[in-house]
């Protein structure tokens, strides 16, 4: 689903779904105020089960605001939002939430440094952080190895989690919320504060759980075209709390959407399956 982005008919995309049954996340004119600040006005959104989609916007744009919402962390102030079928305001969201893996800063800040890390990954099937609450059934155990393994960090199970670097880190936090195998996984900036290296890694590693047909639909905040992992469907361009452009990534992904996303002359490049954006120099 998703409607693609013309060069004549670029703003505010409608998403137009065809089949809500198939809707993981379903937004409805949705707005968001606080403080007299509109935070996002007008969203209409609509993500299905196989799709992956990135949320592309310069600081301030109401991306984390529009991904705590799909992480049932907050209300809309207007409209409505869906997720996994059940409306925000009608539903338990201690009962929602445990279906959604989210990723976040917020999340990393939650984690004690003297954490195993392999208790990290698995805590999350009990929403505590902290090993001490539970004892873990040797299952759990088992698959919180294979998801470290699978993010490529297995061999650090037995760290505590304050000694990894930040790029490890971030993967085990991934690996944390995949453990209660989601429906939806939402991802806020995931590379943000990685090297180079780092960088390429994690998008190597997303680029896999995109390619696999049994991970959830997953959504990725960032800032960064160099950032979207290749296997990525989706894009959502955000300005100012509102809708750019959205719908298939080829689509809508131009020189011409980034321009009016970022607001100054962009020129958007392509390699092989990467982009990369810099300012038009006026050649
Ligand atoms: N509680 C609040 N009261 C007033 N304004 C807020 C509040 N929370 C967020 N904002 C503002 O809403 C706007 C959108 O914030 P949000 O964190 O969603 O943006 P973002 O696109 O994730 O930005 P960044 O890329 O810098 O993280 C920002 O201008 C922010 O200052």
């Amino acid at each position: 689903m998703g409607v693609a982005a013309g060069a004549d008919d670029r703003m505010r995309h409608v998403a137009e779904p065809t089949d809500f049954d198939d809707l993981v996340v379903h937004m409805t004119d949705v707005g968001v105020r606080r403080g007299g600040n509109k935070l996002l006005t007008g969203v209409n959104w609509g993500v299905e089960l196989d799709e992956r989609w990135v949320i592309l916007g310069g600081n301030g744009a109401g991306k984390t605001t529009l991904l705590r919402m799909a992480a049932a962390e907050l209300h809309p102030s207007n409209g409505t939002v869906q997720l996994l079928g059940e409306t925000l305001g009608r539903v338990d969201v201690f009962e929602l939430r445990p279906r959604i893996g989210f990723c976040s800063a917020a999340t990393a800040a939650r984690v004690p440094p003297d954490e195993k890390v392999l208790d990290v990954v698995v805590s999350a099937g009990y929403a505590v952080m902290g090993r001490w609450r539970e004892e873990y059934e040797s299952l759990d155990t088992g698959r919180g190895h294979e998801l470290l393994a699978a993010l490529g960090v297995g061999q650090f199970a037995d760290r505590l989690f304050g000694t990894l670097s930040e790029g490890e880190r971030k993967r085990v936090l991934i690996a944390r919320a995949l453990m209660t195998d989601p429906e939806l996984l939402l991802l806020d900036e995931p590379a943000a504060g990685l090297d180079l290296g780092g960088r390429e890694d994690l998008v190597a590693r997303l680029t896999e759980l995109a390619m696999d047909p049994d991970a959830p639909a997953t959504v990725l905040v960032t800032h960064h075209v160099e950032e979207i992992p290749p296997g990525f469907t989706h894009l959502m361009l955000l300005k100012g709390g509102e809708v750019v452009a959205q719908g298939l990534l080829e689509d809508v992904l131009t020189s011409e959407n980034l321009s009016a996303t970022f607001g100054q002359q962009l020129v958007l490049e392509r390699s092989g399956d990467r982009y990369f954006a810099r300012r038009a120099t006026g050649e």
